[in-house]
């Protein structure tokens, strides 16, 4: 236009495309909650939305937009297209139906896998080099479909797992001790969800193990009941749907600090749904969440807790049950 020719000498052609670039597909409750993370925590330089609903995806993009001039190097873009995903270092895939009142795994499982035919040849197409992270639920298996439509080396398709679990843990232990929640270390491991596992030997207050303590922890005849702290876990989820009807605060805070250790090549550990065959004495081609060393070629390591009996029992009969519900999907 006048006014940039009258501005501007051309020195030469700008990159229409930034190093860091992020792609969120599903720009719903969680979607636009990881959006805003990723934005806030100077993660990325550059974010794209992508739904198949375009009038919601618009003004998502365009709300994000207006608030451009609070932050420093970051644009942000929309496309029901996904040629606008070129390039992406990162893809968080959020998309999916919600699990319906009553509605059971197997159904939800079919009906994202479904929708997941649609979106995952597409962002590898784009973006062959890129990480998946997978959100949608059930996420241990969504990563394992995304990974197998997907064609990319299991170390970057990442699910975000037990992570949020986990984070929920931290907090309810944190309350409980009267200290900030990243002082309180625990892992929960595993299935994400109803089924997931505490790790009860590695809960500790700076290094110093609650079960040197009360060696009863997380035990039946544990007087101070922390077994609890687990269940809460649990329902603290079903609590939230309940009052608000989703969750996303929480997650959107989790899948920023993921992204953030995969963008910066951190080295970060965090509990994170990976192929976890021959890990434990499992034999199958399953997703569960494990502590895994983060960077920009995905996970790059897997820590060897030692575990119990007991433990080691729960995760084989999570991926016992998930490889038979796999075996069942239509991929
Ligand atoms: N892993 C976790 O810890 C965790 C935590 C909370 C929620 N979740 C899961 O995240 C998912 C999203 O939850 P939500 O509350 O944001 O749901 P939502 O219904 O608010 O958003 C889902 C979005 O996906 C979009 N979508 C549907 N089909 C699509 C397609 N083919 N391509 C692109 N976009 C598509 C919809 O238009 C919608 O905008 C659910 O599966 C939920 O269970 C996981
Ligand atoms: O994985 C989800 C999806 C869910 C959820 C909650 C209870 S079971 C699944 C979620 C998000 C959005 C919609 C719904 N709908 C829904 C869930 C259960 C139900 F019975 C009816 C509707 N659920 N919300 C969540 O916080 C997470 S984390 C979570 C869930 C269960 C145990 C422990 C954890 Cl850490």
């Amino acid at each position: 236009s006048a006014i940039t020719s009258a501005l501007f000498t051309e020195v030469a052609p700008p990159h229409d495309t930034s190093g860091n670039k992020v792609t969120i597909v599903g720009v719903g409750q969680v979607g636009m909650a990881c959006a805003f993370s990723i934005l806030t925590q100077n993660v990325a330089s550059e974010i794209v939305l992508v739904d198949v609903v375009a009038d919601k995806l618009k003004g998502e993009m365009m709300d994000l937009q207006h608030g451009l001039t609070f932050m420093k190097n970051v644009r942000v873009n929309a496309s029901t297209d996904y040629s606008v995903t070129a390039n992406s270092r990162l893809c968080i895939v959020t998309a999916g139906a919600r699990q319906k009142e009553g509605e059971s795994r197997l159904a939800l499982v079919q009906r994202n896998t479904d929708i997941f035919k649609g979106i995952i040849p597409q962002l590898v197409k784009y973006s062959p080099d890129a990480n998946l992270l997978i959100v949608s639920n059930p996420v241990d298996i969504l990563t394992y479909v995304a990974w197998k439509l997907s064609g990319l080396p299991h170390n970057r398709v990442i699910g975000s797992g037990t992570n949020l679990d986990s984070s929920r843990f931290r907090f309810i232990m944190s309350q409980r001790v009267k200290v900030a929640p990243n002082s309180c270390h625990g892992w929960i491991i595993g299935e994400h969800g109803d089924t997931s596992v505490p790790v009860w030997s590695g809960v500790n207050i700076a290094g110093v193990r609650l079960r040197d303590i009360n060696p009863h922890i997380g035990t039946a005849n544990d007087k101070e009941n922390w077994k609890d702290v687990h269940n809460q876990v649990v329902q603290s989820a079903y609590e939230v749907i309940k009052l608000k009807g989703y969750t996303s605060w929480a997650i959107g805070l989790s899948v920023g600090t993921l992204a953030q250790a995969i963008l910066r090549n951190g080295g970060n550990i965090h509990a994170v749904s990976t192929l976890v065959k021959g890990q434990h004495g499992i034999d199958k081609e399953v997703f569960l969440s494990l502590p895994c060393v983060l960077g920009e070629n995905g996970v790059t390591h897997i820590v060897k807790q030692p575990l119990t009996d007991e433990e080691v029992a729960m995760l084989q009969k999570s991926a016992k049950l998930m490889d038979e519900v796999q075996s069942n999907l239509k991929m």
